[in-house]
This record gives structure tokens, C-alpha cells and sequence, in this order.
């Protein structure tokens, strides 16, 4: 990975609570433009790797450096309960120099939400609207969103990535999205990061990460060498093997995973061989 043009760089990135080390010898390169998304099981860390990078919480070591103007969106979407939308909007306004209230004000009116209604009163759906035009009314060019997507039913997650999306391309913005629902990242996520106990697991392009990987389908004794094999499980007569960097053997089905298959087989390989960090 050329760091030279990344949006997003850790290196060595450790974070250690009262309880014992979140995050350890985090390497991270997100390049410029790329929508990361950032995956993992409860606990992962990636909360902390959010904060980090924004510099709401200070690494124990190492270091992470955002390149360019950063928008945060944290989990569970902070936006003062008893405002307006209008209110939230000046508020914008009033807390930001550089903040462009006529991009702003379109976000929000493409999302269907009056202006004059309470925070407190909107969909989840809405409110994810909401908070995504103050953090794009900053312009940023770095935008971290910490699960924005929790909480909301499948036609409103749809509708909030494509609003996203149409924005980012336009805009050129390097985005770090992270979210438990994968399948929903797939399509729209050109970079993977995925973390697992802590530790960064799996990092990459998500097509380069696709293509070298195979999910192999076949007999129970399938043979394969294990230095290919990422994960194993056995059902029945079957053999179900994610594997990298493998020509598949004759006796198995072969097909390149869905982004899902691929993070789960990971993060199933990461539960199972103990590599979680020490507490
Ligand atoms: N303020 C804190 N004080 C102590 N421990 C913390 C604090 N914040 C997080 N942790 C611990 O650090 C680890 C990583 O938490 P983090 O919230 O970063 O994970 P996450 O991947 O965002 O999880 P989730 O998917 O559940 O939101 C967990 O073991 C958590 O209990």
C-alpha cells in the first residue's frame, strides 16, 4: 500500500483502556477517494479506531493521522433531542466557519424532512439524514461515520447509502463507514478494513481481496494445503473451505465470495484460532 497517498494512516495504533488493550499494532492505510468500510464483531475496536482518528481519545502508541478536513458522525447519531431541523441546521452554521448552510439545506430538503419539525419526532431513517447533512455541511474531505445505519430498516439503510454515496462520488470524499449489517456494505465498499480482537485482520481492496480468494464447496475429506486455507467447516458429507490463493482442486465447487463471505470466514478463522488481544 503506497501511504504516500492515503486519506487515513495508522501506524503501530494502540489504545489501552482501564480493562485492558483495545486496539494493538494497528497498521491502517485507507487511500484517498475509497469508501472503507470497517468491520467487526462487538468489542473489535472499532469505536475506539473512530475516536482515534478524530482525536476525541488519545492513542496509548503509535500514531493515526487523518490527511484532510475530517466530518465525524458517532454512534447513535448526537443530535440535540428538542431541536428543529432548523435549529440543528443554524447550529451547524453558528459552530462551524466553514460551513455551507446552501449544501446543507439541500441534503436535507432531498431527504423529505420539514424544517420546523423536532429532532426527537423523526424516523430513525430521518434522523440518519439529519445528522449526514451537519457532518457533510462541513465539506469534509475525510468522513468517518460510525454505524450510521444501526437502527434503521433495510428500504431506509438502502436510501441513506445512496444519498451517501451520490455525495461522496461527487465530492471526491475518502469515507471510513463501519456497520455489523456487511451485506449492506457490499457494492458500495471499494476498500475493506477488518478488525477482529483488537487487531487489524484483513485490509485491502475489496475487488484485489475478492478475486484472490475462493469459497471452495466439496467432499468432507477435500484436500487442500493448509497454508491456503482461511477457514474450514464441515456439514454432513460437505466441506465448505475459504481459501487464498488457490487454484480450486477438481473435486470442489468453486466461486469467488460475496464481500460477506469473506469478512465472516475471517472473523470466524480470527474466533476460533485465539488471536483476540490479552486483557
Ligand atoms: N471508555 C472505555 N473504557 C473502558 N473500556 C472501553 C471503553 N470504550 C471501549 N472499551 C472497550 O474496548 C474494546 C473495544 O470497544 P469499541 O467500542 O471500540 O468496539 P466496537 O468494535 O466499536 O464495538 P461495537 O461493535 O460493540 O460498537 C471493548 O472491549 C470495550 O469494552
Amino acid at each position: 500500500m503506497d501511504e504516500g497517498s492515503a486519506a487515513l494512516v495508522a501506524a503501530g495504533l494502540g489504545k489501552r483502556y482501564r480493562r485492558g488493550w483495545a486496539l494493538r499494532g494497528c497498521a491502517v492505510a485507507v487511500p484517498r477517494g475509497r469508501i472503507a468500510a470497517l468491520v467487526g464483531p462487538n468489542g473489535a475496536g472499532k469505536s475506539t479506531l473512530m475516536a482515534l482518528a478524530t482525536g476525541l481519545l488519545r492513542p496509548t502508541e503509535g500514531t493515526v493521522a487523518v490527511r484532510g478536513k475530517p466530518g465525524f458522525l458517532a454512534q447513535g447519531k448526537p443530535l440535540y433531542q428538542g431541536f428543529t431541523v432548523e435549529e440543528v441546521l443554524h447550529a451547524g452554521r453558528a459552530l462551524n466557519p466553514d460551513w455551507d448552510d446552501a449544501y446543507a439545506r439541500r441534503l436535507v430538503a432531498e431527504a423529505e424532512v420539514p424544517l420546523g419539525a423536532r429532532i426527537r419526532t423523526l424516523s430513525g431513517g430521518q434522523r440518519t439524514r439529519v445528522a449526514l447533512a451537519v457532518a457533510l455541511g462541513r465539506r469534509p474531505e475525510v468522513l468517518l461515520l460510525d454505524e450510521p445505519l444501526a437502527d434503521l430498516d433495510p428500504l431506509a439503510r438502502q436510501e441513506v447509502m445512496g444519498a451517501l454515496l451520490a455525495e461522496v462520488a461527487e465530492q471526491g470524499t475518502t469515507v471510513l463507514l463501519s456497520s455489523h449489517v456487511i451485506a449492506d456494505l457490499d457494492g458500495i465498499c471499494d476498500h475493506l478494513l477488518l478488525l477482529s480482537g483488537g487487531r487489524v485482520q484483513l485490509a485491502g481492496d475489496v475487488e484485489e481481496l475478492l478475486a484472490e480468494h475462493r469459497l471452495l464447496i466439496g467432499p468432507r475429506e477435500l484436500d487442500v494445503p493448509a497454508a491456503a486455507v482461511v477457514e474450514r467447516r464441515e456439514t454432513g458429507r460437505q466441506s465448505t473451505v475459504l481459501v487464498r490463493g488457490l487454484e480450486p482442486p477438481d473435486d470442489a465447487q468453486a466461486h469467488e465470495p460475496t464481500l460477506e463471505e469473506l469478512a465472516l470466514g475471517y472473523l470466524r478463522a480470527g474466533r476460533t484460532s485465539g488471536r483476540e488481544v490479552a486483557a
